[in-house]
């Protein structure tokens, strides 16, 4: 009799056939519909999640499927329909779009490496995706996510979900996984060009505010490196633009449950600096590389009516970097330095030097 197997049956065996390397880019995910009902799902995986709520099970259950999840849904699918598009959420879709974009920058270096996107709550999942990428012949897997700053919240949420689906698969491919890149010089480069075309445009404000995602200041007394990392990726970015100190502030939004979170938060500052007579702020995000409720919905509509009505005259928000070529460049390179002995191609040196330089100028230009 055989013995039962705990592992997934593979494919045909492919032993001789050629390295294929692959990267993997993850985001945190998005419900498939703007509705209560998908909205329930999409919270119920999200907030089950130990590494994003640290509260014991036993106390934590209770609330979550006995309020959160019968409150929640609702309220939040209303704020999903007012930033919901054509393409379905706009995470999915600029995540997708990156994807997109960074194979074919690759293709056009001459490094065909596959590329493709995975949420780690709802759809695509990693691991559908991991098996996508193992039908499709890779053997070398480099994990990226999309967060430039680690948090134990969400990085560290993205390899556990790598790790499960590795636990469970029989030939297992090789593995790589980016940290995190928050002082990373593309893409601080990025997110200046970004802010520089915006004041080309516009002109400068009196203060920027750069509004980081929250998390529990417990985590950061715990050792997550979440807080110094936003703080760096501020510092650099504000040397970069020349601002000086006080010009530019760092705030933490989408504050969860009645925990001490980061502060200081976002909108009471907003509301803040237009009672002390600032009329005009720009908001920009650096730790979301994609647009999405965080930043559509709380940022250029809550937190931009909180500024006005307590008397701001200008809100300017400043998209996030999305498929912005500089950030694209940027990305590539910093795949590119993680996939170093990972030869692709004999000519990816060359290609590695070609994308440092276009990532450098182009943040360079503005
Ligand atoms: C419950 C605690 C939460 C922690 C901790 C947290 C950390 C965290 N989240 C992001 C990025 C995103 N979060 C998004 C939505 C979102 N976040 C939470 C809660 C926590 N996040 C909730 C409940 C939600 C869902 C929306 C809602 O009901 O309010 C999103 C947007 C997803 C989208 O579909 O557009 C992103 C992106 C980071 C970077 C982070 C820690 C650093
Ligand atoms: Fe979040
Ligand atoms: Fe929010």
């Amino acid at each position: 009799m055989p013995l039962p197997s705990f592992f997934a049956p593979e494919p045909p065996h492919r032993h001789g056939q050629p390295q294929r390397t692959a990267i993997l880019l993850c985001n945190l995910g998005t419900p498939d519909a703007p509705t209560a009902a998908a909205l329930r799902r999409y919270l119920g995986q999200f907030l089950s999640d130990r590494r994003v709520v640290e509260i014991p099970r036993i106390a934590w259950l209770p609330l979550l499927h006995g309020i959160i999840l019968r409150t929640r849904p609702r309220k939040s699918a209303a704020k999903y329909a007012s930033i919901w598009t054509a393409e379905g959420s706009p995470l999915l879709a600029w995540t997708a779009k990156q994807a997109q974009a960074l194979g074919q920058s690759l293709q056009e270096a001459g490094l065909p490496v596959l590329v493709r996107h995975a949420m780690r709550y709802g759809n695509p999942s990693i691991a559908s995706q991991l098996d996508a990428l193992k039908a499709e012949g890779a053997t070398r897997i480099l994990v990226l996510p999309l967060y430039p700053q680690y948090s134990g919240t969400t990085t560290a949420s993205v390899f556990d979900a790598v790790y499960a689906w590795a636990a469970r698969t029989r030939h297992v491919p090789e593995l790589r996984f980016v940290n995190h890149y928050h002082d990373d010089a593309g893409y601080i480069g990025a997110l200046a060009h970004c802010i520089e075309q915006h004041w080309q445009a516009h002109g400068q404000p009196e203060r920027l505010v750069l509004s980081f995602h929250g998390v529990p200041e417990r985590t950061l007394h715990l050792g997550d490196p979440y807080h110094c990392e936003a703080r760096k990726t501020a510092r650099l970015l504000a040397e970069r633009l020349g601002l000086p100190d006080g010009r530019c502030l760092v705030t933490f939004q989408s504050r969860f449950g009645k925990a001490k979170w980061l502060e200081p938060a976002t909108e009471p500052t907003l509301i803040k600096l237009a009672q002390e007579g600032v009329r005009r702020v720009d908001v920009v995000c650096p730790g979301f590389t994609s647009d999405c409720l965080e930043t559509l919905e709380e940022i250029d509509q809550e937190v931009r009516e909180a500024f006005l009505h307590a008397g701001g005259q200008a809100f300017h928000y400043i998209p996030c970097l999305n498929t912005h070529p500089a950030w694209i460049d940027a990305l590539q390179h910093i795949a590119l330095n993680h996939l170093a002995g990972w030869p692709v191609q004999p000519e990816a040196p060359q290609a590695l030097a070609e994308t440092r330089a276009r990532a450098l100028a182009l943040g360079a230009q503005s």
